[in-house]
């Protein structure tokens, strides 16, 4: 028989088991779907651990079915035979999306890609390798890398790998057009992508990747293989992915399920931010300060003061200062007065700030001053008690010494009615002041919202250094004053929140994946940690496309040392392009030369050619119908081309006139859908994201100018198409723009 003729035979065979396996699962799950069922109905407490454990191998039963079913039209991609050192036998195994266990002989008939022996695949090239699984290192040698294309249950093609029919595989796979979504990457994932996957989760790890090295396709595959590896400890909901926007959601959202992973908390920073002040946080999404930067038309000077602002509230001697401040609102919004009743001091005032700040210290300030009340009260509800116990005590005296005094009769039992009435007056006295005592004491602690709070913040600490503070404190004091905030204040108010009312909800997250983390500032990283109580962390970031100078990272190096010097920063970097042509990389990094950093090496393009990029000078009147006709002529070969403006506003303002007469969409920041075909869009909204075609409006002096700023977002720009790239300019091009060439357009 064939190579080919035996694969088809087990393949048929695979195909078979899994029909099988899925019956078997099915049936198992039907029987403890109806015992979790029984179990649930007469819940009592002693069957609470079997409803436990029989739950969740109801969930894992789930789980076994839906990836069965995802296997059966494609149970495995590839076969490596492995004989390790020191054993004779030629081990064989196929490796899959989904593992496939033959249940009856408990052995895999696929392997998860995500299992240790997988590495073959990844790691290794044929010959002597090596790969780590949990009893340490396995050594031997790889006789066979054979890859399939598996459709529908049918065997299309196979060939055995080498280098350069892997390098083939992986071009052909980046070839092709893209759809509206990120997909999964199982079958190509590279050496150094594959090392990323599975490094260890106990302490932060940053990942610096050039731009396309598929920092977000590794950080999802990434928490594919944590939940496999960790699968008795960690579930998908402490499982936590950041993303920058809700449309980069959106765009991401068919990976994790193509994995067969659901349930992963999935948000952005501010949507985070916002759900944890509940409803103590401000009613509006914060102004992005990046739009406010590029279209305030700002001075020189004025943009640097924000740039200056924005980074402080970042930093985190900011924190230090928010933290002090919530040590200082502890005194600042307790009542001055002490506490009595009657004449009974039941704490001085320096007693109460002790209670108050020491004994009740892990509560926020307003729960706290819950507890504060329920301890009063006792203390009161004491005191009172001590108190009627002396006037019962002062009572029973009097009327024994009138009983003494004066002889029975009328006037005695009068005297001694009127010494029982003073009594009863006098308790009932005790208890109302009690009462009301307690309540006016609560009630003069000066709560303020938590605006107010972040306000007198500001003004609070302005005299400790006037030219900043003073300056942050107006900046946007207008806006705070509307009751607006912007995103670099977010950090301080979940703070503020957090040490004031406390949060909305506790996060349960063991592990958070950041991607676009150049973009978060140092504030906002360690307050991550605090949130969640781990330094678990994956951060995917590019210090090329770092593109919010008033906030973001400069240096990883200052990350490391400021936000994770205690538990060490594991650092790796991707410096492969898998995303763009090398023609498009060579204009992308001609750009980004102007303004090098040495914690971010060049980006090495995957070697994939396509159509030169092209530039064109245009007259004004030129403009419109120039990007209308490059738009039209891309939208013919492409199914998703982006025009790419600098601003939001620029983008609106295309918008408006491209789509007079052409099928264009606008993508602004309130849009939580990707859709493809022809999108008009700024630099901001486009960063992560990926399309077949780009064309970027307006790569003019004026527009981009020598600053890194505006080189960082061009950079962004030039990096989104995959395979065409266009450009255009009325006027001088940008300066960043100097190694390419241009044409007029006719
Ligand atoms: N090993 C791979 N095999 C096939 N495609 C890959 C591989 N690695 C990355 N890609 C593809 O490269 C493109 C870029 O990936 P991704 O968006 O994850 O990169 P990124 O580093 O996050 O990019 P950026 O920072 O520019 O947004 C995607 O289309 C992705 O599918």
């Amino acid at each position: 028989m064939s190579e080919q003729s035996l694969e088809r035979a087990k393949l048929t065979k695979t195909l078979r088991l899994i029909d099988d396996e899925s019956r078997m699962t099915r049936q198992k799950y039907e029987e403890l779907r109806e015992s979790v069922g029984g179990l649930k109905r007469g819940a009592s407490s002693a069957f609470d651990s079997a409803l436990h454990v029989k739950t969740f191998l109801l969930e894992r039963a789930r789980q076994n079915l839906i990836n069965l079913g995802l296997a059966a039209g494609k149970p495995y991609f590839c076969r490596v035979d492995f004989r390790e050192a020191g054993h004779d036998e030629l081990a064989t195994h196929y490796i899959g999306k989904y593992g496939v266990e033959d249940t009856q002989h408990h052995t895999m008939a696929v392997v998860d890609w995500r299992s240790p022996v997988a590495n073959l695949y990844y790691s290794g090239q044929l010959g002597n390798v090596s790969y780590r699984c949990p009893d340490g290192n396995v050594e031997g040698e790889l006789i066979l890398k054979r890859q399939f294309t598996i459709e529908n249950g049918e065997l299309k093609h196979m060939f055995d790998t080498d280098v350069v029919a892997q390098e083939a595989f992986l071009r052909d796979a980046l070839s092709e057009l893209k759809d509206n979504r990120l997909r999964d990457i199982v079958t190509t994932i590279q050496q150094e992508q594959n090392l990323v996957i599975r490094a260890p989760m106990n302490g932060p790890l940053l990942v610096q990747g050039a731009a396309g090295s598929g920092k977000t396709t590794i950080a999802l595959h990434r928490i594919a293989y944590l939940l496999y590896a960790h699968q008795d400890t960690l579930t998908p909901k402490n499982l936590m992915i950041l993303a920058p926007n809700p449309l980069f959601l959106d765009y991401i959202s068919e990976v994790l399920p193509e994995l067969g992973v659901e349930d992963v908390v999935q948000t952005t920073y501010v949507k985070l931010c916002q759900e944890l002040m509940g409803k103590h946080g401000p009613k509006v999404a914060p102004a992005d300060p990046l739009t406010l930067m590029l279209e305030r038309n700002l001075t020189k000077d004025a943009a640097e003061r924000m740039v200056r602002c924005g980074r402080y509230k970042g930093s985190l001697a900011f924190r230090k200062k928010a933290e002090d401040y919530l040590g200082h609102l502890q005194s600042a919004i307790m009542p001055e007065a002490s506490l009595t009743l009657g004449k009974l001091r039941i704490y001085s005032r320096k007693e109460l700030l002790r209670i108050f700040t020491e004994d009740f210290a892990p509560y926020p300030l307003v729960p706290r001053i819950r507890e504060m009340e329920k301890h009063l009260s006792f203390k009161m509800a004491d005191s009172a008690a001590r108190l009627v116990a002396y006037y019962e005590k002062d009572c029973q005296t009097r009327v024994n010494a009138l009983k003494l005094r004066l002889p029975p009769g009328e006037e005695r039992q009068h005297r001694i009615l009127e010494v029982y009435e003073a009594r009863d007056l006098r308790i009932k006295e005790v208890r109302t002041q009690a009462e009301e005592r307690l309540k006016t004491y609560i009630a003069a602690f000066k709560v303020p919202t938590l605006l107010e709070a972040y306000q007198d913040f500001l003004a609070h600490y302005s005299a400790d250094d006037p030219d900043l503070l003073a300056q942050l404190a107006a900046e946007n004091r207008e806006e705070l004053l509307a009751g607006r905030i912007r995103r670099e204040d977010l950090a301080a108010l979940v703070l503020l929140c957090h040490g004031l009312f406390g949060l909305s909800r506790k996060l349960s997250i063991q592990h958070v994946v950041m991607d676009e983390a150049q973009d978060f500032s140092p504030f906002e990283l360690s307050l991550l940690g605090t949130l969640t109580g781990s330094e678990s962390v994956t951060l995917m970031g590019d210090l090329a496309q770092s593109i919010h100078p008033f906030q973001g990272i400069e240096s990883w190096k200052e990350v490391a040392e400021q936000c994770y010097q205690r538990a060490g920063l594991e650092t790796m970097t991707l410096v492969t392009s898998y995303r763009s042509t090398t023609e498009i990389m060579a204009v992308a990094e001609s750009v980004l030369a102007h303004f090098t950093s040495p914690e971010r090496p060049a980006a090495k393009p995957v070697l994939r050619h396509g159509p030169a990029p092209r530039f064109y000078r245009v007259g004004e009147q030129q403009r419109l119908p120039a990007l209308q006709a490059l738009a039209l002529e891309f939208a013919e070969s492409y199914s998703s081309v982006a025009v790419i403006t600098k601003t939001p506003a620029a983008a609106k303002s295309l918008y408006s006139r491209l789509r007079k007469n052409t099928a264009v969409h606008l993508i602004t920041q309130k849009d939580t859908h990707y859709e493809g075909g022809v999108m008009v869009l700024p630099a901001a909204l486009a960063k992560g994201l990926e399309f077949d075609a780009a064309i970027l409006a307006d790569v003019d002096r004026e527009t981009y100018c020598e600053n890194p700023l505006d080189c960082h977002l061009l950079y962004v720009s030039l990096t989104r198409p995959l395979h065409a790239l266009a450009g255009v300019f009325s006027g001088e091009p940008s300066p960043l723009l100097s190694a390419v060439s241009f044409t007029d357009w006719a």
